[in-house]
């Protein structure tokens, strides 16, 4: 914005008519934007012509401008400074001032010596308003085995993404039940969908490639940091509107569809023109996979199969072209369990949005197909032998919800410490009450520990093999589900004694606490529940140590 305007120039448009207000030294015209603003219009003409940063600051969050700026701000204070253009590659002297922390009287350790052995890897440079444990320890300038440039280059994509094309916009998207498809083509474009499948990059598959990360190099610390900055938007409906059915429903027609059902379909799909969901659970049957009862039937020329039945609270199902589906192929329990890939084109599938708690923007959906008829092509593994194809995706696809909570509890934690910072109560700000720091505290411990396990996961499913990791990891895995929800329904519930009334009233400060709180079950429920997570997780880990030799 490039007009300068003085003080005395400001004060001029003080007047109901000829509205300006300045909010930290950059000036607004809010004539017009006076009669739709939702605190009323009185409030903004008292302030006319004034420096109106401390009232503004009291009553919105950093949002509001990104969504607002480009339509209201006319210029900025004269006694402004120009931003500073930063050097392309700063020195390294001055990357290393950077990062020197001033100890705190009081503090008892020693200043950490940051001239230490230039062997070791250097920690990367610090990134994002390192507010402590409100982005995990790598982006703060803490070391990490696990993290490179690639892995900080791509953060700073996504974030800059989510940030001016997503956040600003998330609550009307969440109020309103639908994210613009725009958003989720964009997905697809900048190569993101590609990267979510918890394989090697398909360059097979698409033309599409990820600015800042070269296909060969993309591994599943990249994935995962896609999942966790989208995640930062605070809104589950919108993660599991972009990544939701995709995440789960292409991956197995990927890895065990047919060579020629990939090719006709995926292209489609990695471009963000078609849509994928997973479509398993039933009105009777959710995380007894094995009791499922949607029927296919051969025909008796063996050419098709006939599907006949009901799935229920399929994610992104209203908007999907095709559906991963789980059917009964054979007798009783999981050996009569098949997948197949039907496509809405063939008929005799209806789809009807359902009302949620939470998750709006997700498009949970009740399915029916009546006599669908689906080629024995579109078969996806072999008959009756779908329940190995169900249980690999399984841990894939509670990974995503964890590392989705785990946002999800920082961002509770991070919008509460902020404000923490800026409500008064008796006398003084949230954060000099004990009981608010102890509230904060307690998020903190549990997103930490819960996090350092995840990036363990991680490593252990770059290290082996799916069915390895399938066998090994799934009870760890579970049970890493169990503690992510739990620590998201606390953090969540934390954030929302510390916002008060603002997280009980949608919109607003708070809006980002009340939508992640209703959000909350729709994360400990899917997936598998807590109760049948933490119970896997003992019963897998004992199953698998059994057959490694333990001795009790
Ligand atoms: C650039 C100027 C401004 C814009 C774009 C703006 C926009 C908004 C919006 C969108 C809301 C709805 C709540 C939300 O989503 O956060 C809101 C609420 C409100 N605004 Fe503003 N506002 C501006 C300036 C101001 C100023 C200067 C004041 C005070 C002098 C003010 C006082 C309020 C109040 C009291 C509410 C209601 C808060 C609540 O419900 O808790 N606004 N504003």
């Amino acid at each position: 914005m490039s007009q300068r305007f003085s003080k005395d120039d400001v004060a001029a448009h003080k007047k109901p008519d000829d509205l300006w207000i300045i909010v930290d030294e950059d000036v607004y015209d809010l004539t017009k934007f006076q009669e739709e603003h939702p605190g009323g219009k009185k409030i903004l003409q008292r302030v006319g012509g004034k420096d109106a940063s401390k009232q503004f600051w009291k009553y919105h969050n950093e949002s509001i401008l990104k969504k607002y700026r480009e339509q209201l701000q006319v210029g900025s204070l004269d006694t402004k400074a120009a931003p500073p253009t930063p050097p392309a590659t700063p020195p390294p002297e001055e990357k290393q001032a950077q990062v020197v922390p001033k100890a705190e009287p009081g503090t008892v350790s020693a200043a950490p010596n940051f001239q230490a052995t230039k062997e070791e890897a250097e920690a990367l440079d610090q990134y994002g308003d390192l507010v402590p444990y409100a982005d995990p320890s790598w982006y703060q300038s803490y070391h990490s085995p696990y993290f490179n440039q690639s892995h900080a280059d791509l953060r700073n994509e996504v974030r800059a993404w989510v940030e001016s094309d997503i956040m600003p916009n998330v609550t009307e998207w969440d109020e309103g039940r639908k994210v613009p498809d725009s958003i989720y083509k964009a997905m697809g474009e900048r190569g993101y969908l590609a990267g979510l499948m918890g394989m090697h990059y398909p360059t097979h598959l698409t033309q599409n490639r990820v600015k800042s990360v070269p296909p060969e190099k993309w591994d599943l610390f990249h994935e995962m940091l896609l999942t966790d900055e989208i995640s930062r938007a605070g809104s589950g409906g919108l993660v599991w509107n972009l990544i939701g059915g995709f995440g789960i429903g292409a991956p197995p027609l990927v890895k065990h569809g047919k060579k020629a059902l990939v090719e006709r379909l995926m292209p489609g799909i990695l471009n963000g023109d078609k849509r994928i969901c997973l479509a398993i659970t039933e009105p009777d049957a959710g995380s007894d996979v094995a009791n499922l009862t949607c029927e296919a039937k051969l025909s008796e020329d063996g050419k098709h199969y006939i599907v006949n039945g009901e799935k229920k609270w399929i994610t992104n199902g209203i908007w999907s072209d095709y559906f991963t589906t789980a059917v009964r192929t054979g007798g009783e329990g999981m050996n009569g369990v098949s997948v197949l890939l039907i496509e809405r084109d063939f008929g005799g599938v209806s789809t009807r949005k359902m009302n949620c708690q939470g998750v709006w923007s997700s498009g949970t959906t009740y399915v029916t197909f009546e006599d669908v008829k689906v080629p024995v092509e579109n078969l996806i593994g072999k008959e009756n032998q779908g329940f190995k194809v169900i249980m690999t995706n399984f841990n894939h696809e509670r990974i995503g919800i964890i590392i989705q909570c785990l946002r999800f509890s920082r961002v509770c934690y991070e919008e509460s410490m902020k404000y923490a910072h800026k409500r008064r109560t008796f006398g003084k700000k949230l954060i000099d009450h004990p009981v608010i720091r102890l509230k904060l505290a307690h998020m903190a411990r549990q997103i930490e520990a819960s996090y350092n396990w995840l990036e363990n996961m991680i490593y252990q499913c770059e290290k082996m093999g799916e069915m390895e990791a399938m066998l090994k990891l799934g009870g760890a895995i579970a049970g890493l589900k169990a503690q992510a929800t739990v620590t998201f329904e606390f953090c969540a519930r934390e954030a929302s004694q510390i916002f008060g009334g603002l997280s009980y009233s949608r919109g607003g400060q708070g809006a980002k606490v009340e939508r992640l709180y209703r959000d909350v079950r729709a994360y400990a429920i899917p997936g598998g529940s807590e109760e049948i997570m933490l119970d896997l997780s003992i019963r897998q880990a004992l199953r698998v140590h059994k057959a490694l030799g333990m001795k009790l």
